[in-house]
This record gives C-alpha cells, sequence and structure tokens, in this order.
C-alpha cells in the first residue's frame, strides 16, 4: 500500500483511519492489520483483554511507536512526516496518569502549558478554567503525589485536554479509580465530546465500552468485531439462555462439552450459557441435560458479545 491509501480514504469527517496497521515485537505480532474509521465526534472504545494490543494501537496512532506495516491517517493528515504538527491537535492520557507527583496540582498545569506553548494570561485563565471544571481548585497547591486515585485522574484528564486537543486518546483511564469517580469521568468524556473532541478510550470493563458510541473488541491484536454496542448485541452469532436451578457447577461442566455451546458461566444463581446461531433449537439441545432446571431466552449483553467473538477463550 503507498501513503496516500489511508489519506485517500478520509473525508472531512473522519478523524482515525487505518488500513492494513500492523506492529510486530519479534515474533509478537501485536497489532494485526488492522483497518479503522472513526468518525470526528465519536466516542470509539477499544475493548480487549490485558496484552491484546490496545495500548500499542494507541502508541501507533500518536506517532510514539513506528508501524511495521500499515498506514494511518490522524485528522485528515498521514501521520508519518506529520507527526510534530499533529501533536498540538492530540491529547493523550495513559494507564499511569504521567503527573509529577513532586509538583503540586498547579505546577503539574502549568509545565503542560508551556510544553504546549499556552503562555500568559491565556495560560492563567486556561488553568483557572480547568481547576475550576475538574473540582481541584482547592486543592492546587497540594503536591500530585498526595491525591487520591480519582482527583489525580482528575487532573490528568486536565493536563491532556489543556491545550483543547480535537483527538484524545485515553489508555485504560479508568483501572485505578472507584465506580463512582468512573461515572463522574465518563460524564466529563461526554461534556468533552458534546464539544466536539473525538475521544479513542481503551478499557477491559464491559460497562464502561457501552458507553462509547462505537467499538471494537480486540483480540490478539485482531480486531474481532468493529460496531455500535447495540448492533453488536443484535447481531451476535449466539443465543442466550439462563439455567436457573441447582446443581449449577456440575450442570456447567456437562453443557460446557457439547458442541454448540460457546460458553457458560454462572452469575449468582443462574447460569448464563451462549449456544451458537448454527443450532437451530437451543433450548432443546440444553433441555435433556438440564432435568427440572428452568431454561429462558434472554437479551445478550455486550459481555456474551465479547465471550462470543473471542470464541469463549476470555470468560468474563
Ligand atoms: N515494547 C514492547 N516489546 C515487546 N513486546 C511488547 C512491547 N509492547 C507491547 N508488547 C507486547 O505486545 C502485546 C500487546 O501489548 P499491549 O500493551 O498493547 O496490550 P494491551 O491490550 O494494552 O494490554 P494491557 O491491558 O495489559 O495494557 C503484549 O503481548 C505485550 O507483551
Amino acid at each position: 500500500m503507498n501513503a496516500m491509501d489511508a489519506g485517500e480514504a478520509l473525508t472531512d469527517e473522519i478523524a482515525i483511519s487505518t488500513k492494513g496497521l500492523t506492529r510486530r515485537f519479534g515474533d509478537l505480532v501485536a497489532v494485526n492489520q488492522l483497518d479503522l474509521s472513526i468518525p470526528k465526534g465519536t466516542i470509539y472504545g477499544f475493548l480487549g483483554p490485558n496484552g491484546s494490543g490496545k495500548s500499542t494501537v494507541i502508541r501507533l496512532l500518536t506517532g510514539l511507536l513506528e508501524p511495521s506495516e500499515g498506514e494511518i491517517a490522524i485528522l485528515g493528515q498521514t501521520l508519518k512526516g506529520h507527526e510534530e504538527q499533529l501533536k498540538s491537535r492530540i491529547g493523550y492520557m495513559t494507564q499511569k496518569f504521567s503527573l509529577y507527583e513532586n509538583l503540586s496540582v498547579l505546577e503539574n498545569l502549568r509545565f503542560v502549558a508551556a510544553i504546549y506553548g499556552v503562555r500568559g494570561k491565556a495560560s492563567k485563565s486556561r488553568i483557572d478554567d480547568l481547576l475550576q471544571q475538574y473540582g481541584l481548585a482547592h486543592r492546587h497547591q497540594q503536591l500530585a503525589g498526595t491525591m487520591s486515585g480519582g482527583q489525580k485522574q482528575r487532573l490528568a484528564l486536565a493536563c491532556a485536554t489543556l491545550h483543547r486537543p480535537e483527538l484524545l486518546f485515553l489508555d485504560e483511564p479508568t483501572s485505578a479509580v472507584d465506580p463512582q469517580n468512573r461515572r463522574d469521568f465518563w460524564e466529563q468524556l461526554f461534556d468533552l465530546s458534546a464539544a466536539g473532541t473525538t475521544i479513542l478510550v481503551s478499557t477491559h470493563y464491559m460497562d464502561e465500552a457501552e458507553r462509547c458510541h462505537k467499538l471494537a473488541i480486540m483480540e490478539h491484536g485482531i480486531k474481532r468485531a468493529d460496531d455500535t454496542p447495540r448492533q453488536l448485541m443484535q447481531s451476535m452469532g449466539a443465543k442466550v439462555i439462563e439455567v436457573s436451578g441447582e446443581g449449577l457447577r456440575q450442570l456447567k461442566q456437562q453443557l460446557s462439552t457439547l458442541k454448540d455451546v460457546i460458553s457458560a458461566s454462572q452469575a449468582g444463581s443462574r447460569l448464563r450459557v451462549l449456544v451458537n446461531d448454527a443450532q437451530q433449537d437451543p433450548l432443546g439441545l440444553l433441555q435433556p441435560l438440564c432435568g427440572n432446571h428452568q431454561l429462558e431466552v434472554v437479551r445478550p449483553s455486550l459481555e456474551d458479545v465479547f465471550v462470543t467473538c473471542t470464541g469463549g477463550r476470555h470468560v468474563g
């Protein structure tokens, strides 16, 4: 493929486009022939287990890592050769938040402002706004290293968005925070999205992935599916059957041996069984092993989609 191909696929409406994007580390293929087309203004999720290549994709898209093969276009420009130009239009928040722990909240923000060339009155006013917006005004003198996970996360988001990037990369941003902070964080992401920012966020949390406008399911560096959460659930190649009753541990083992059963996993006092769509009569398949148990066909969840896409190899 030549350098134009990914660029040609672009319209003004596309924020990220890749064609055949591949990255190897020795014999390991961390990202394998990835094609992406992410419209501007979207919150796009990368859902996958540890080691599925999510961070590597983000590092490739931010220009921190060179592809082994393939093309990347960001905000209408081929990435190769335009990394410096694009840097001012991109924000990046890493898993570890990358804060200067020995600097105060204010000093962290001033440092980032200086890096992006935001100076003088503009810097002061932007930092004041961010301190208010992210609930950090009363902590501006506190050392970053002494803050809680949720506070560090808010400061990291303030730093990553200080220069008003059009495109924001977030690598597992909520791994280190509690559910309330995760919810609040997502409210902030929707505010940014409503203001026109395109966001690519990696996660291994299903509830988080479900909030995205669109998402890719990754496994072993390969994109297994790519659509809206609703569409992924509607077009999943499996039926979901819940089984309730006694002796579920043993029943699970028995059901798992059936050819068309993709997975069986326990959730509370029920077994959630995924049966391949090719099976015409999923209840009839399970019934002989289920005796007096109750069986019910239920609506798929995103977790079911994930399990089906990955052939039951990463249950729950
Ligand atoms: N610099 C590197 N050198 C060698 N192997 C690497 C390097 N970076 C990543 N890998 C490998 O590439 C694969 C994908 O890693 P990556 O960090 O992208 O996955 P991930 O989905 O982000 O996982 P996690 O959620 O654990 O961060 C892993 O097997 C990892 O060990």
